[in-house]
């Protein structure tokens, strides 16, 4: 991407005249006098997520009760959705199902991809790897052994090559996020499962933070497994239900362990032994929260006629100003970017360390720019091309600025620990 030479409010103004995702943003309901850049944590909401769920409440469950799982199709709804999602994921249809959360979806297929390892039992992460992550294998490993499930640890900064040096035949799944939560880091998707494939080695991708901020290509890239979240790029709301990607070629193979009735190959004949449903339907377990999937189905359809590359172009171009506009404050001088600047290393997201993160952060928010923080010293901003504006970029940089240089951060109330960041 090359440098844009002044990116004056003029400049900024013109790049939104001309950005054909520009409309998209009215599909959003964003309250006035915010600068929202903190959707790679919880999505904006779109105004036709609310107008399903007032039909879900007021339509369906109210007059229709029970028959509307018929009559509206709710028992379909965990594939309706999944496969509304598997084009973000570059994934044929029958692949994907929305269920659960990230966290449970990714214990049911850690599971499974352990037991089609037999022999091995390491399974491979990144250390800086989203907690949930890292928590639910040990979990596993304290259901299975310690004898039967390791969970092993490199630490994957990008010049070390640590992570593909640590992807050998001893490993029997690999784990990892796509874009790291902290720093933003993207990491290449094809390479690493290619490289995992050469060593027998399974591979689960957590796409929390890049499906539908991204182009992803699970097929082409022959990814065992994938999982993420629908609250975020994807815009389902808070709490909304995840996704889980299993490829076609192995599910006949595939005994995944939370085996409730819902992945009954027959639910309703209530039968005593468990038999897994064909395809992804093996993955349901409980019954699905109708309103809450309901609602991410609806946010889905802002997704409609969407261009991905598109897509990925804004994010880029809205975070690349972003980073000029800071560079270009002496003031900023401090705040020290973590976020690889190559378009090729990067997510949807800046991060910069500095000693009054939190403080900046919460300054930031009074003033109406919600970003967030992530500890010990990291200033986090996500940058979501759909409902983002060009000159958002500029307003945002201007107030971090001028809470810089009059040094309002320092005021005691910023110091305040707030119970969720
Ligand atoms: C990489 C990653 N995985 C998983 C999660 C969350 O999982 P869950 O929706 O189960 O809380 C997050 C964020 O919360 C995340 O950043
Ligand atoms: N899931 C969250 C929540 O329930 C409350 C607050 C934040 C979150 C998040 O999504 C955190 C997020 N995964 C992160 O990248 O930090």
């Amino acid at each position: 991407m090359t440098m844009l030479p002044d990116l004056t409010k003029t400049t900024l103004a013109l790049l939104d005249a001309t950005d054909p995702l520009a409309s998209k943003r009215d599909a959003f309901f964003l309250p006035d006098n915010t600068l929202y850049l903190d959707g790679n944590s919880l999505g904006a909401m779109p105004r036709v997520a609310a107008l399903r769920a007032h039909q879900v409440l007021n339509e369906q469950w109210s007059r229709d009760l029970i028959k509307s799982w018929n009559s509206h199709q709710w028992i379909d709804l965990p594939h309706k959705v999944g496969e509304k999602i598997a084009p973000l994921l570059g994934a044929a249809p029958g692949q994907v199902i929305c269920c659960d959360s990230t966290s449970v979806n990714l214990f049911k297929i850690l599971s499974c991809a352990m037991l089609m390892q037999p022999g091995r039992t390491k399974i491979l992460s990144q250390a800086g790897n989203f907690p949930t992550d890292l928590y639910m294998v040990q979990g596993l490993a304290s259901l299975l052994g310690e004898q039967y499930c390791q969970l092993v640890l490199v630490d994957d900064s990008p010049d070390n090559h640590a992570l593909e040096q640590a992807i050998t035949t001893e490993i029997a799944v690999l784990l990892l996020t796509q874009v790291d939560f902290r720093s933003g880091r993207l990491l290449d998707i094809q390479r690493l499962t290619q490289r995992a494939h050469e060593q027998g080695v399974l591979v689960i991708w957590d796409l929390a933070h890049s499906a539908g901020a991204l182009p992803i290509e699970l097929d082409a890239c022959h990814v065992d497994f994938a999982v993420g979240c629908g609250y975020k790029y994807l815009n389902g709301g808070p709490g909304a239900p995840a996704f889980l990607y299993a490829a076609t070629r192995h599910h006949d193979r595939l005994t995944q362990p939370l085996t409730g009735w819902m992945g009954h190959n027959a639910p309703f004949s209530f039968a005593t032994d468990y038999q897994k449903a064909p395809g992804i339907a093996q993955f349901l377990t409980g019954t699905p929260a109708i309103i809450a999937m309901s609602v991410l189905d609806a946010a889905l359809t802002v997704f409609d006629n969407i261009d991905m590359q598109q897509v990925r172009y804004k994010s880029l171009a809205l975070s690349h100003c972003f980073h000029h506009l800071v560079t270009m404050q002496p003031c900023l001088a401090d705040l020290q970017l973590i976020t690889p600047l190559q378009p090729s290393a990067r997510g949807s997201q800046l991060a910069y360390q500095h000693p009054h993160a939190y403080a900046l952060c919460q300054a930031l928010i009074q003033r109406g720019v919600i970003a967030d923080f992530r500890a010990p010293n990291i200033l986090r901003l996500g940058f979501t091309p759909l409902y983002l504006r060009y000159v958002d970029i500029g307003t945002a940089v201007t107030i971090l600025a001028n809470i810089v240089s009059s040094q309002e951060y320092l005021k005691p109330e910023y110091a305040v620990q707030q119970k969720v960041t």
